[in-house]
């Protein structure tokens, strides 16, 4: 089947019927509901740009020769790589890089691990060729994905067998002849219940002891298997319309509790059973987290983009563009998005075919981005609110002008220097809604959290860095040059 459409995505999700709650209630229609639908067609729209601009976003299928979808490509050649980062940036486009979930994400994993998948081998070679042959059912039918890494907090000084109540972390139940069955919670889905399907897999930086290996696990399923249920946080997008609330009226994605409860998971979409060791290497050594930070560093770029322009475009509006402390600001973003554009020139420069024959990026420029972007982007957000000042809030909704009483009032008194007062409250509520409103603190919040907790990222970054070379150069400078073994594979590239 070749890559989906918008309305094939929205006719899935209908008929999928999977198990969504929301505020108390179960959701008989995603596509139809107040708290997702308008992220549903911001979702369709990415299917339907697939076929505006088919020589960016689809290539040939290797199996079927179908159009697929150019986001699943596993990249042979630079070029390769480069079409698919652009596909990425072009989606990104579409929602200012306000969507972490667009397909790109776990499109990447999924290839990554369907390519390089003799580690999951290491318990059944079975397990090895699920791996492959989802990739291809993914592409070839361009399923969308949520993914689950992570337990429930519960009591995070003990493991997961000590937990008062063990049986909460979802957990391998029982392994059938046919498959097998698990139970208990993962967190936390965004996009949870608005995919086809979803992927469980183990954290991306948390490592368990075998002592884990009940909760080790990973399989895909659809959303609609019997026994899972999406339980969904309040929705950010209020119904307001786009005027009042540019970005939660499109772009908010929801994040939801996964509950499994006794599900059935067959044999075939099985890629890891009760192994912590595995688990552990997964994203490492299948290379998925090189892929996967490939697109989030790419769309980075593009939100980058977006906040620098809606920065501008304030400064402009009243007029504080000539003060020092102003531009300095203008330039703290102008940096990160120079910084994080060189990081990912680095990273597909220096790319090499791994092991599998899949070009490759150089991990130590993503990881160093992927490691720094969400320390700073917490600051790009409080930069917009500064700069902002009162404008952030003296907000009028659209209504507001149209009202024959207050209208001109309104228009009059928040007029700026280069700009009417309509238009000026237009670009100070996206403004807003990017760093403010639930929804633009739920992207501080994303983008702070959603790849792991930056502070264990910090700290497995410190203790994998090769730091012997450095403190070297210190001791041959202090004339007291100790016998220092630099592994062969030190990532000192330029
Ligand atoms: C908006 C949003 C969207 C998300 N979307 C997804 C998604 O789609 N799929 C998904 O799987 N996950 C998603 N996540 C979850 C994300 O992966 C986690 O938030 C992240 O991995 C951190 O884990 P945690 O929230 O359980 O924090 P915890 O591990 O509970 O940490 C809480 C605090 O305690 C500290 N802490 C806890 N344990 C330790 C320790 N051992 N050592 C040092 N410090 C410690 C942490 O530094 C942190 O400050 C999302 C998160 C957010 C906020």
């Amino acid at each position: 089947m070749p890559a989906k459409t918008g309305k094939e995505y929205i006719e899935r999700l209908k008929k999928a019927k999977s198990s969504v709650y929301i505020h108390g209630e179960k959701v008989e229609d995603v596509t139809e509901h107040p708290a997702f639908k308008n992220v549903i067609q911001s979702m369709a729209r990415l299917y339907d740009l697939q076929y505006e601009k088919p020589d960016k976003m689809l290539y040939t299928s290797p199996t079927t020769g179908n159009p697929v979808g150019m986001t699943y490509i596993q990249p042979k050649t630079k070029e390769e790589l480069i079409a698919r980062r652009e596909a990425t940036q072009e989606w990104a486009r579409t929602s200012a890089g306000m969507m972490g979930r667009s397909p790109d994400y776990l499109n990447a994993e999924v290839m990554a691990m369907g390519i390089a998948n003799d580690l999951f081998a290491e318990d059944d070679p079975l397990f090895a060729e699920n791996a492959k042959n989802y990739y291809e059912y993914a592409r070839e039918n361009d399923i969308s994905l949520t993914h689950t890494l992570i337990h429930p907090q519960m009591n995070r000084s003990k493991a997961l067998h000590e937990q008062k109540d063990a049986n909460v972390p979802l957990h391998l139940v029982e392994k059938r002849k046919d498959g097998i069955i698990v139970s208990g919670i993962r967190l936390l889905a965004t996009q949870g219940g608005i995919t086809d399907e979803i992927l469980v897999f183990p954290s991306t930086v948390k490592k368990s002891g075998s002592g884990e290996d009940p909760y080790s696990l990973a399989f895909a399923i659809p959303n609609n298997t019997p026994g899972v249920k999406f339980i969904c946080r309040e929705a950010f997008d209020y119904g307001r319309n786009h005027w009042d609330h540019p970005l939660a009226s499109r772009f908010e994605e929801g994040d939801a509790i996964v509950s499994f409860e006794n599900v059935f998971v067959p044999w075939e979409r099985v890629f890891i059973c009760g192994n912590s060791s595995i688990c552990n290497r997964t994203f490492r050594e299948t290379n998925a987290v090189v892929h996967m930070s490939h697109q989030v560093v790419a769309k980075n770029i593009v939100k980058t983009e977006f906040i620098l322009g809606v920065t501008l475009c304030i400064m402009d509006a009243i007029g504080i563009d000539q003060f020092q402390h102003v531009k300095d600001k203008g330039t703290e973003i102008m940096l990160v998005l120079e910084t994080m554009r060189s990081h990912l020139y680095r990273a597909e420069h220096n790319a090499k075919p791994d092991r599998w024959g899949t070009m490759t990026p150089d991990f130590a420029a993503l990881d160093a981005a992927r490691n720094w972007y969400p320390r700073i982007y917490p600051r790009l957000a409080e930069i917009v609110r500064i700069l902002g000042a009162s404008g952030m809030m003296a907000i009028p909704t659209e209504a507001d002008f149209q009202h024959e009483e207050i209208g001109d009032i309104v228009r009059r008194a928040m007029q700026g220097a280069n700009i009417d007062g309509y238009e000026r409250v237009q670009l100070f509520r996206l403004a807003w809604d990017m760093t403010m409103s639930a929804f633009g603190s739920r992207q501080t919040h994303y983008e702070y959290y959603f790849f792991g907790d930056p502070i264990r990222m910090g700290m497995a970054y410190f203790d994998g860095y090769e730091k012997d070379y450095y403190k070297n150069l210190i001791y041959e400078f202090l004339g007291t040059p100790k016998s220092v073994h630099i592994p062969a594979n030190t990532h000192l590239n330029p």
